[in-house]
């Protein structure tokens, strides 16, 4: 597993609001994960909080369309205690919640923010959704666009925001490539050909510390994140 380029540092840190929380606080990261259903978001999640959460105050907002599966499954592993875990039911496509009306996230983030001061970080997924999915910077200060190998080895040639344009791409399940036949150095000329010097990485979460290039992505954005928030 690896970082691709191999830099932890992101490369469009966009500090899309004030770091700063009204009391002279500075208020947690938050960091969306968007992707089509079932590339892995919540695997992802569950991996990172189980990674990081010995080192850092987090929480996680889900979003499901009708139900509150992603934070029930989420609690179920007991990832992180349940009051860190928020469940927004969408009602409509994912997408307009992360990025047409954010209200209920934003709501859900700033309960958070507010019962669990101080917070590191917060972990907002998205339901599934198609390509063209991404969240709004007023709700995340960086976004992650999840994929994976066996839905088509031909998801990075078809380009989209979410494939060109996302903080970091990950391309996670390659652990079953070789069942379904698909052509992991396809896979990355492609992606570098769409993401030009944004960062990549592949994943397999069914390897111990799988999570591993994500998680130091992760932590490297935290450090970027406090570095600008106490200049
Ligand atoms: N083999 C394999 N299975 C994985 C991997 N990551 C996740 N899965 C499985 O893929 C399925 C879907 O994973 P989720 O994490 O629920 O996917 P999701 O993107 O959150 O799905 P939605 O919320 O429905 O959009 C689950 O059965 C996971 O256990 C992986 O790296 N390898």
């Amino acid at each position: 597993m690896h970082l691709d380029p191999p830099v932890t540092m992101p490369h469009r840190h966009t500090h899309s609001a004030d770091p700063r929380r009204p009391d002279g606080g500075h208020r947690a990261l938050r960091i969306g994960f968007g992707g089509p259903v079932g590339s892995g978001k919540t695997a992802t999640v569950a991996a990172l909080c189980r990674t990081l959460r010995d080192r850092l105050s987090l929480a996680v907002v889900t979003n499901d369309i009708y139900t509150q599966e992603d934070a029930a499954f989420l609690r179920r592993e007991a990832v992180l205690p349940p009051e860190r875990i928020t469940a927004v039911e969408t009602g409509a496509c994912p997408h307009t919640a992360i990025r047409d009306d954010i209200s209920a996230n934003l709501e859900a983030v700033e309960h958070l923010e507010q019962t669990l001061h101080p917070l590191d970080l917060i972990l907002i997924e998205s339901g599934g959704d198609n390509l063209t999915a991404t969240f709004s910077r007023g709700l995340v200060d960086t976004q992650v666009f999840v994929i994976d190998v066996a839905s088509g080895d031909d998801i990075p040639r078809k380009g989209g925001p979410g494939i060109t344009t996302s903080d970091l791409l990950v391309i996670n399940k390659t652990d079953l490539a070789p069942h379904v036949g698909a052509d992991l150095d396809a896979m990355r000329a492609d992606t570098r050909r769409q993401r030009k010097d944004l960062p990549f990485a592949f994943t397999s979460l069914t390897a111990p510390d799988g999570i591993r290039p994500v998680a130091d992505w992760v932590t490297g954005c935290l450090d970027a994140w406090r570095a600008g928030a106490a200049g």
